[in-house]
């Protein structure tokens, strides 16, 4: 049975990390052919290569609805800030999507919360859509913490006036990122009903417009039922969205 889709359209998002060179453009070339006009219609795909392929994929999806987007970005428009790309650069290559505050540039990277928050603005200013991530460690979560990390996470680094044109937020749970562990359902449920209350009353009227997407070893086999949860309106695949008709049996969880 096709899945009911609610008020916000679904995105699927697909976060290649550090992986892939210019071999890697036939993959964005058999999304690109794969996604059936139906799912065309109904779902937004964007694929976030690192920045060396943005241009390359840029050209391979012209002409159809595909999306392009970076993985990260600097803050301030430019400056001395050796090996950092402004938002605006990635906006000249043709990216309309950047990642913000993904968990492993927090932890590898030092980035803070604040840092989200300057990021996100510097999206907004070029015209970029900010996928904010947020997400509890396991050790948060085993200690009953999960809701109030992800809701100071979100309280800090949601810019004031945020929109569905100007924000996405993802919850990925640390523990879950490449480990093939997920969440419950009800456990997804119940950090997406908190996001999507918290997010409503925080960002105003244009906020219940804002797509929440979950990510965290989200597969072919477990896409539908994870994708099924109330609240969650899509997903940011990272290991599933290097291998096309991996990221294809994602977006077809909503045929
Ligand atoms: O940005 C994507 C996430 O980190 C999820 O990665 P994963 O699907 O490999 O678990």
């Amino acid at each position: 049975m096709r899945m009911t889709l609610g008020t916000r359209r679904p995105l699927v998002a697909g976060n290649w990390k550090m992986n892939g060179t210019r071999a890697s453009i036939p993959v964005v070339e058999a999304i690109r052919d794969g996604l059936t006009p139906d799912l065309a219609s109904r779902i937004d795909a964007l694929i976030c290569p690192p920045s060396t392929l943005i241009s390359a994929c840029v050209a391979a999806v012209s002409g159809s609805s595909i999306a392009i987007g970076g993985q990260n970005l600097h803050a301030r428009e430019n400056g001395a800030f050796t090996g950092s790309i402004s938002a605006e650069m990635l906006a000249d290559l043709g990216a309309t999507y950047v990642i913000v505050g993904h968990s492993e540039r927090r932890a590898y990277h030092h980035e803070t919360d604040d840092g989200v928050h300057a990021k996100a603005l510097g999206a907004r200013r070029a015209g970029l859509c900010g996928i904010i991530c947020v997400g509890e460690t396991i050790e948060e979560r085993e200690q009953g913490r999960a809701l109030d990390i992800v809701r100071a996470q979100l309280a800090i680094g949601l810019p004031k006036g945020a929109t569905a044109a100007d924000t996405v937020i993802a919850y990925e749970p640390v523990w879950a990122i490449g480990s093939g562990r997920t969440p419950t359902p009800k456990d997804i449920a119940e950090v997406h009903a908190s996001l999507r209350e918290m997010l409503d009353k925080l960002a105003g009227e244009e906020a219940h417009k804002i797509r929440i997407l979950y990510g965290g070893s989200v597969k072919p086999s477990n896409a539908r039922e994870i994708l099924s949860v109330e609240n969650v309106d899509g997903a940011l695949v990272g290991g599933a969205s290097l291998v096309a008709q991996d990221f294809l049996g994602i977006c077809a969880a909503y045929a």
